[in-house]
């Protein structure tokens, strides 16, 4: 395994930093030196050529999971090695010779080379191939890039290079990029052509699946998006070495969700693996990756579009409207991370089941201590920020606000026992307070 990082701040100034990352093959790129108010771009030109799938030497089989829907019909491979032959595995999806790639400012120093170079070695493997054009915009890293104002940022960058309707869109990172990459894409030229290379354990298991893509706004999570399905999601369990802990246990929250939500199995073996899973064994992480993507696969592969009232995709949203009320509450900052929101969304979910009667005081003690061990927030005083626990009243009205809300009042993914939920509209604000009470809030 790599060496894992304890903190996600870039080291050293870009364009030193940078440069360690103009391998001698790319032809003499054109860069504009960092703006503040515009993406990051850099230009790279390789060739286009039929896929190396069938090369032994290079052909280590991924796992590989299908999602099919009405727009989704693709695969999500994951395994070791995937971005170091990211063209091979990409460039059959490309249909023009150009691609640009949206990445953050921490992914590209770690993951970017070996994504370039893949492309390098796929064009000195076939020399006689139509050329590709690589573009490189990099983003800010964290939470505060899914805003309408990034997003601005990156879409004058993406036209002012010219793209036309079979322009690739290649998301390199975690949640933030894709979900951002992924509504540029989905409105650029009114869609263009996407592929996902998720690169945290939260986006390999979760975001980088089912085609949700947005940004944040003041009045709510999420609340600006659009659906807009990838052609593929290559999930490379070589980016999760440099993970930093906090982030892989953040991602750890959205596969217990997974798991409680509708997969009692899952759940089973998380309380059976979880200590592995965030300590970063590989197989372990391989393993979750593999069985939270076949069962978000199912179930987006059902109801697409969240069309379905109760049982269908909203299952995925277990422990988000308590969950984003939070990030809402500190303005999508990311003090609070995504998934370390969605745990503590989980424990509200169990309590609010007990309070309802559709499970069990021993069965929300389960969850509860299971997130705990694993290191995740299971109470509003454990929550990072500088901000403290959000009161109640502030909770209560982000919670009016969210996507399943409807005539002002909140829904909720209420668990059935452990492995089963149903959304539910008839969920009180006695209730709620009452929840928000037991876990800290005030
Ligand atoms: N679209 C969906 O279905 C969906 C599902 C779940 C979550 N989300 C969204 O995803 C976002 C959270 O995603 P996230 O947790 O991946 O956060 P993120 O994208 O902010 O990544 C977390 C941090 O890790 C860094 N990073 C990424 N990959 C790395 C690597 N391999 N090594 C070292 N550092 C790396 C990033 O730069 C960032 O600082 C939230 O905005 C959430 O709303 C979307
Ligand atoms: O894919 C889905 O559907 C989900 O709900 C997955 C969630 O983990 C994710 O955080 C999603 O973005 C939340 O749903 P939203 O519709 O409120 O954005
Ligand atoms: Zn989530």
């Amino acid at each position: 395994m790599g060496k894992r990082r304890s903190t996600c701040q870039p080291r050293g100034g870009w364009n030193r930093s940078w440069q360690r990352f103009w391998p001698s093959w790319l032809t003499t790129p054109s860069c504009h030196p960092c703006r503040p108010s515009l993406a990051r771009l850099d230009t790279f030109e390789t060739t286009l050529g039929p896929p190396a799938m069938n090369n032994p030497s290079t052909a280590q089989q991924p796992l590989c999971v299908h999602v099919k829907g009405l727009a989704a019909d693709y695969d999500i491979l994951t395994g070791q090695g995937l971005l170091q032959r990211g063209a091979e595995h990409i460039i059959p999806h490309m249909k023009g010779g150009h691609g640009v790639i949206i990445t953050d400012e921490n992914v590209a120093p770690l993951h970017l080379e070996t994504l370039l170079e893949s492309f390098q070695a796929h064009a000195k493997a076939h020399p006689k191939a139509k050329p590709v054009r690589l573009d490189v915009l990099t983003v800010p890293a964290g939470e505060r890039s899914k805003s309408l104002s990034r997003y601005g940022h990156v879409m004058d960058s993406l036209l002012a290079l010219g793209i036309d309707r079979r322009t690739t869109i290649l998301a390199l990172g975690g949640g933030v990029v894709g979900d951002l990459a992924g509504f540029v894409a989905a409105t650029a030229l009114r869609g263009l052509p996407f592929i996902q290379l998720p690169t945290t354990l939260l986006s390999q298991v979760d975001s980088s699946v089912g085609g949700k893509t947005g940004l944040n706004a003041a009045a709510g999570k999420n609340l600006i998006g659009a659906f807009w399905q990838p052609q593929l999601v290559l999930a490379d369990s070589d980016t999760l070495a440099t993970l930093p802990e906090r982030e892989l246990k953040a991602g750890y929250g959205e596969i217990v969700k997974s798991g409680l939500a509708g997969d009692k199995a899952l759940f089973e073996w998380c309380e059976a693996n979880g200590a592995g899973v965030v300590a970063g064994d590989p197989t372990l992480l391989a393993e979750a990756v593999r069985r939270t993507c076949t069962f978000k696969a199912r179930i987006v592969s059902a109801d697409e579009h969240e069309r379905n009232e109760t049982t269908g995709r909203a299952l995925l949203n277990l422990g988000h409207t308590f969950g984003h009320a939070f990030e809402t509450a500190q303005h999508h900052e990311g003090a609070l991370l995504h998934g370390e929101a969605v745990a503590l969304g989980l424990c509200q979910a169990m309590a609010l089941a007990v309070l309802r009667g559709s499970a069990t005081e021993e069965e929300k003690q389960r969850v509860t201590r299971h997130l705990a061990q694993t290191g995740l927030p299971t109470t509003a005083q454990e929550l990072p920020g500088d901000h403290g626990a959000p009161s109640i009243e502030v909770l209560l009205h982000h919670m009016t606000r969210d996507k399943k809300a409807r005539d002002g009042k909140a829904a909720f993914v209420v668990p059935h026992g452990l492995g089963a939920s149903q959304l539910e509209r008839t969920v009180t604000t006695a209730e709620i307070r009452q929840v928000l009470l037991a876990t800290g809030c005030a």
